[in-house]
């Protein structure tokens, strides 16, 4: 979802300078409510500059400056957006609807795109489709034999999405599953898909991102990617004066994830913030000795990265240490004293 997606046709035209609105993205860390008051002059004040930087407030970071997406930057990314003919159609059609600020962001649905292509994902889940945007994307770039799972609870704009996959010529990737989504996932993996899936993507119920997570790892396989939408909610996750359910939900999720060693994470602030998190493999161990036996009771096995070389996280005794090995998935490895990796 993002949240001032309607706001793409106003920005075709050249903008002003000033905008009234001071926006809400990039915000530092607040800690306490007088930083959230001195945060939020300062945030007036480069707004009304338009300056399109931020410098980090903690000085750990140096004066490291990223960069602040302000309206007309915005307009500039929107015109570098590469967005098919028939995707346009869906966002203007969409645009007209109660809701259209729901759907993702043209950029957004780009690299949703991407990352299929590059993960050359051939069977992916989406949570949320409501008219389809995002999952047309999806589509678009799945090769003939893909297939995408397209779970949302709304009839009216799943009628929507059928009409543009049939225009866009992928329905028959389309796998739509009208329900609760959660239901949906359940059921999948009780069918036996688990670890079937290379891609999913969730923009739904921000109440039960937990949920959806715990059910996506289950059905997504080692290597492959789960992409959680509105990470950064509108900025909301920084302020620590707002405490609404979904925004103590969101929080609560982020701060799981970031602790969630099952998975590599990268929190991106594109759109409403998404979160692209690649599934880890566990390796078990296996020992002779009884010595080995409880030596290896202490040692973790972690894949960080899927590829011909594979690094190994090693936990030991509490630490951690890295080596490089040309692995086969599949196999059972362990690790000698020597840190020597064998296959077993
Ligand atoms: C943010 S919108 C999805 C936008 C979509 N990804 C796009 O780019 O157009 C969220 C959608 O999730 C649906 N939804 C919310 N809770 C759901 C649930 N429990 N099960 C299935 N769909 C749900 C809503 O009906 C809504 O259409």
């Amino acid at each position: 979802m993002f949240p001032s997606w309607g706001a793409v046709h106003r920005w075709a035209k050249p903008l002003p300078l000033l905008s009234s609105r001071p926006s809400s993205r990039f915000l530092p860390t607040i800690r306490s409510p007088s930083d959230a008051v001195s945060y939020s002059k300062w945030a007036m004040k480069s707004v009304a500059d338009a300056d399109p930087v931020v410098v980090a407030a903690d000085r750990n970071y140096g004066s490291k400056q990223v960069i602040s997406v302000t309206p007309r930057l915005y307009d500039y990314l929107l015109a570098n957006v590469r967005e098919p003919q028939v995707l346009r159609e869906l966002r203007e059609e969409t645009a007209t609807m109660r809701g259209s600020q729901m759907q993702v962001s043209p950029d957004q649905a780009q690299l949703l795109a991407m990352l299929v292509q590059i993960l050359g994902a051939e069977r992916c889940i989406e949570v949320g489709v409501y008219t389809g945007y995002s999952s047309l994307a999806i589509a678009l770039v799945l090769p003939e034999g893909g297939r995408l799972v397209a779970c949302e609870r709304d009839a009216r704009s799943l009628e929507v999405a059928k009409r543009y996959y049939d225009r866009a010529g992928v329905s028959h990737k389309v796998d739509v599953k009208h329900g609760l989504a959660a239901d949906t996932l359940k059921s999948m993996i009780h069918n036996g898909e688990s670890s079937s899936y290379d891609f999913a993507f969730v923009d739904a119920e921000k109440r039960m991102y937990s949920d959806y997570f715990e059910l996506l790892l289950q059905l997504v396989r080692v290597g492959g990617i789960i992409v959680i939408d509105n990470v950064l909610w509108h900025g909301k996750v920084a302020d620590p004066l707002v405490n609404d359910l979904k925004t103590v939900s969101i929080r609560d999720f982020n701060k799981k994830l970031m602790d969630d060693e099952r998975v590599s994470i990268s929190m991106v602030p594109i759109g409403d913030g998404m979160t692209i998190c690649q599934k880890r493999a566990a390796l078990q161990t296996a020992s002779h000795s009884p010595d080995n036996q409880r030596y290896f009771s202490r040692v973790t096995f972690w894949l960080v990265s899927v590829g011909a070389d594979l690094a190994i996280r090693v936990t030991r005794h509490g630490r951690l240490g890295c080596v490089t090995k040309r692995l086969n998935i599949g196999y059972t490895y362990e690790v000698n004293k020597s840190s020597a990796l064998m296959k077993v």
